[in-house]
């Protein structure tokens, strides 16, 4: 698959973004939106299964991957406007964004503000509030004090499913998450400790589609159907023998209900 990489200059950072497959900007294109912790090789494993003539967009969150990270604590607004800038620049327009974790609440962000780029959603292990101040806080202070190490390996058995977590498989993932740098970390985690989005995405009225992991330990099935529930008309569907990140450890699942979905709404 072809692909090209940009780094688009906004604001105080420079965001990594690359687009694989088609380049036409008229193509039916789908961004993908990754988590905390992880960069835009989250969704390697999805792009062999996803048809051909789509135009695919990912990207960097700020401190992660291969974008430029500035000062902690980021609010969502500001990840929201990241987003909003690549797309712009990357000319997205009638876009499927797929977000998951994080980057799924910045989808619902840049749903309710930006119609003519999000056209449908898809919020993947994700809610309009994931955990409390305290346990984003708590997570912030250990960050600071003792390094992302000192408490990934309780990330990989909440992210992964009990065989997943105890195999060779999980090294890349730690490896990725351990390599996100302190502030772009802290930052998002507070972003997501000061993000409830119930009363935007309550209005929404595009066709949205809800995936959950069925044994997803940071964002259980019941709250990513709590949040999408609010969005008449949605979808929600349970990608079994999976954890907080299904585009992983069920890829080929996962793609399937994705292209289901962009039948469904006319995308393909
Ligand atoms: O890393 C986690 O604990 C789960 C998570 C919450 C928001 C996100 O992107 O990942």
């Amino acid at each position: 698959m072809t692909y090209t990489v940009h780094y688009i200059e906004h604001g105080d950072t420079t965001l990594f973004a690359r687009v694989d497959g088609v380049q036409d900007a008229d193509a039916p294109t789908v961004v993908f939106a990754n988590s905390l912790g992880t960069n835009l090789h989250l969704w390697d494993a999805v792009l062999p299964f996803l048809p051909e003539g789509l135009r695919i967009v990912r990207m960097d969150k700020r401190g992660h991957g291969k974008s430029t990270a500035t000062p902690a604590p980021y609010s969502m607004g500001k990840l929201v406007k990241d987003t909003e800038a690549v797309c712009d620049a990357l000319n997205v327009r009638d876009a499927m964004f797929v977000g998951l974790s994080i980057g799924g609440m910045i989808g619902q962000g840049l749903a309710v503000k930006r119609f003519d780029i999000v056209r449908t959603l898809v919020l993947s292990n994700t809610a309009a509030r994931i955990g409390t101040p305290k346990l984003w806080q708590d997570r912030i202070d250990a960050v600071r004090a003792h390094g992302i190490e000192s408490f990934v390996d309780g990330i990989m058995r909440k992210w992964f499913t009990r065989d997943f977590a105890k195999s060779d498989a999980v090294k890349p993932w730690r490896d990725m998450v351990c390599a996100t740098t302190v502030e772009g970390y802290c930052g998002c985690c507070a972003a997501v400790s000061g993000t409830d989005f119930y009363t935007p995405t309550s209005g929404l009225r595009i066709p949205t589609l809800g995936i959950a992991g069925s044994d997803d330990g940071s964002t259980p099935a019941d709250l990513v159907r709590e949040t999408v529930d609010v969005v008449p008309g949605s979808q929600f569907h349970i990608i079994r023998k999976s954890g907080h990140l299904p585009c992983v450890e069920q890829p080929h699942a996962y793609t399937e209900r994705l292209i289901q979905f962009m039948k469904d709404t006319g995308h393909i």
